[in-house]
Parts: structure tokens; C-alpha cells; sequence
């Protein structure tokens, strides 16, 4: 609220705007822009950014949700309805592993041997399945279902991505509830044998859980209590995903920018302000001088923070 207000005060109106708080960001946007081809900003800044190129070509930094819980919490059941109400594009670790076995290539062998012994897989072989498949789907919001498994996943996936995730969901099961629900899988899977699901617990306990707690203390974690029907879990995740501070905002082609006159040092006003550099524009459409001081900094302050005018 306080920023919108410095937003505002820093904003000077075309004299044609009549811009009010019910028009939308598109329309407003259209006053900041006169030319009818909007200038791409993000897309420029990120050529001058050290952003540029780290994300593997993607246009826009997607929303990452990882869903953790132990072996049968639920999670895929989840996933599917969160992709389905939210627009998500759900990516299965697991699921990424199978079809990598069914595909016959060498490393679904060594995937096999591994997923039936209840262990993890290499993080290479799952990071690399999942880069590709974010590549492919090109989705603004991704669900990573069942990852990252261990803290050697966790750091493969910051190196290889170069991302960390935006929220942690993790849903909260106790043991006999998901030895039960696994045993009544049916799915033909071959970790669903009682030997095998109890050391997938143990990893679990001992190498899943480090994890998470290393997320809480990011303040990335939402606990959900997966006990309950399917559909009473699914409130509390409903309830989640509509309170996402960032998420309905992901991957859209907005561009928030600040406007400001040329000369009255807007950049800087913002950078002392956030403490951050901040991407802003001149009345002309020009990247101003204060501009050039920012890209500069090869910064820019993080989608969340900036103020849509
Ligand atoms: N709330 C629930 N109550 C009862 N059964 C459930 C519930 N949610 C899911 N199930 C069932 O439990 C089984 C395991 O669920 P699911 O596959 O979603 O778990 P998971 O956490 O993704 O497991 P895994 O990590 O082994 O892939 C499935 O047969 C599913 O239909
Ligand atoms: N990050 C991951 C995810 C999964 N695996 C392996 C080991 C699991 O027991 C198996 C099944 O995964 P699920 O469907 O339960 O998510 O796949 C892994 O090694 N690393």
C-alpha cells in the first residue's frame, strides 16, 4: 500500500489520463506507453541484466511451487486439482523418473534399480528431466511434485535452474495413514510393497525433512494437514493458492514500470527509497539517463515489489 502511494506520488498523469482505480493495468499502461508498439521493458532490461540468458531462454521467470510430503501424502492427488483450478503445469519427479524407465535409454536402468530400493535417484539425471520438461511447457506456473527429495536435489536444482522456488507446499501425513493409502494404490508401481515403502519413509525422515526445515527457515513453507478426504485437503489448498502474494501476477506480460519527467531523478528517488535500483522510464519512452545508472547496477527490484501504474 505505502509503495502504491509512493507510486502515485511520484507518478505524473498524462494530462489525456483520467486514470482511476478501476481501470486496468492494460489500459493504464496504454497512457504510459502513447506508441501504439509497447516498448517490451522487462524484456529490455533482462538484455542488460545479469538475468539475461540465466533462465535458459524462458521470456518470463515462472512461478516455481514445490510440493513436498512423505511417499502417499497425497501430493500428486493435490497436484492435479491445484493445476486444474490454477492453471498450473504439474511436473511429477516421480513420474519423470517412469518415463525415463519406460523409454528404454540407459539411464532407466540405474532409475529402476534405484526407485525400487526405495533410494534417490542421481540429482543430475532428475534435475536435468525437470529443466527439460520446464523448457517444454514453457508454463508461467509450475508445480514440481516430489522434489526436491534431499538437499543434494535442492542444491542441483539452484545451480542447474539458477532459481530457487517461490513457495513450499507440504503436506503433513501421519505414517499409518500413508503406508495405508500406498498399500491401497493399485497402481502396478513397484515401490508399493510394504519392504519398500518403509525405507522410502526412512529416506523420507531422514534426508526430505532437512529439507523442508531448510525452507521454513527461508519462510518459503505452508504446512497442509493431509489428513481428511481429498476434497476437505483441497480447501485448505484452495485457500492457499488464492492468498499466493505473487502468483496471479505470474508470467504476464505486464510491465511495471515508474514514470517520471526526465530530470527529476526518479531512479535514484526510487533506489534510496527501496534500496534497491528500480527500472524506470521517462515521459518520452526513453530509458533516461537515471536509467542507464540503474541498468547499470544490473539490477532490478523483483516482480513483487514493483508497482503497477
Ligand atoms: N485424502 C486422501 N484420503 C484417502 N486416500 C487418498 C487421499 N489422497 C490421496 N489418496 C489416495 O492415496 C494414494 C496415494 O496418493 P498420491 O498418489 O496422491 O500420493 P503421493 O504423495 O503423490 O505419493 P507418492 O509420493 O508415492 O507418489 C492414491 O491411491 C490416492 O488416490
Ligand atoms: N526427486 C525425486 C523424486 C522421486 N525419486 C524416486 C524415488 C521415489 O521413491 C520414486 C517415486 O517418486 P514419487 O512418485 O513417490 O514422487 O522416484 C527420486 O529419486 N528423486
Amino acid at each position: 500500500m505505502w509503495r502504491r502511494r509512493l507510486g502515485a506520488l511520484l507518478l505524473r498523469s498524462p494530462p489525456s489520463s483520467s486514470s482511476t482505480a478501476a481501470s486496468s493495468c492494460q489500459h493504464r499502461r496504454r497512457h504510459l506507453l502513447p506508441s501504439e508498439e509497447p516498448l517490451a521493458v522487462n524484456r529490455l532490461a533482462r538484455l542488460f541484466t545479469s538475468q539475461a540468458g540465466s533462465d535458459g531462454g524462458n521470456s518470463q521467470k515462472p512461478f516455481i511451487a514445490f510440493v513436498l510430503g512423505g511417499p502417499g501424502s497425497g501430493k500428486g492427488t493435490q497436484c492435479t486439482k491445484i493445476a486444474s483450478d490454477f492453471g498450473f503445469a504439474h511436473l511429477s519427479a516421480g513420474d519423470l523418473l517412469r518415463h525415463e524407465i519406460a523409454s528404454g535409454s540407459e539411464k532407466g536402468e540405474l532409475i529402476l534399480d534405484t526407485i525400487k530400493e526405495g533410494r534417490i535417484v542421481p540429482s543430475e539425471i532428475t534435475v536435468e528431466l525437470i529443466r527439460k520438461a520446464m523448457e517444454t511447457s514453457n508454463a508461467n506456473k509450475v508445480l514440481i511434485d516430489g522434489f526436491p527429495r534431499c538437499e543434494e536435489n535442492r542444491i542441483a536444482f539452484e545451480r542447474i535452474v539458477g532459481r530457487e522456488p517461490d513457495v513450499v507446499v507440504f503436506f503433513d501425513c501421519p505414517e499409518d495413514e500413508m503406508v495405508k493409502r500406498l498399500l491401497g494404490r493399485n497402481q502396478g508401481r513397484v515401490d508399493d510393497n510394504i519392504e519398500t515403502i518403509k525405507k522410502r519413509l526412512k529416506v523420507f525422515e531422514s534426508l526430505n525433512i532437512p529439507v523442508i526445515d531448510y525452507y521454513s527457515s527461508r519462510g518459503k513453507v505452508r504446512k497442509i494437514n493431509a489428513t481428511g478426504t481429498a476434497d476437505e485437503i483441497f480447501d485448505a489448498v484452495h485457500k492457499l493458492f488464492s492468498s499466493l502474494r505473487n502468483l496471479h501476477s505470474a508470467g504476464s506480460d505486464e510491465d511495471t514500470i515508474f514514470q517520471g519527467i526526465p530530470g527529476v531523478c526518479l531512479a535514484i528517488i526510487c533506489y534510496l527509497f527501496f534500496l534497491k535500483p528500480v527500472l524506470t522510464l521517462c515521459r518520452l519512452n526513453l530509458l533516461c539517463s537515471n536509467c542507464i545508472y540503474t541498468l547499470c547496477l544490473h539490477e532490478i527490484i523483483p516482480r513483487e515489489t514493483h508497482i503497477t501504474l
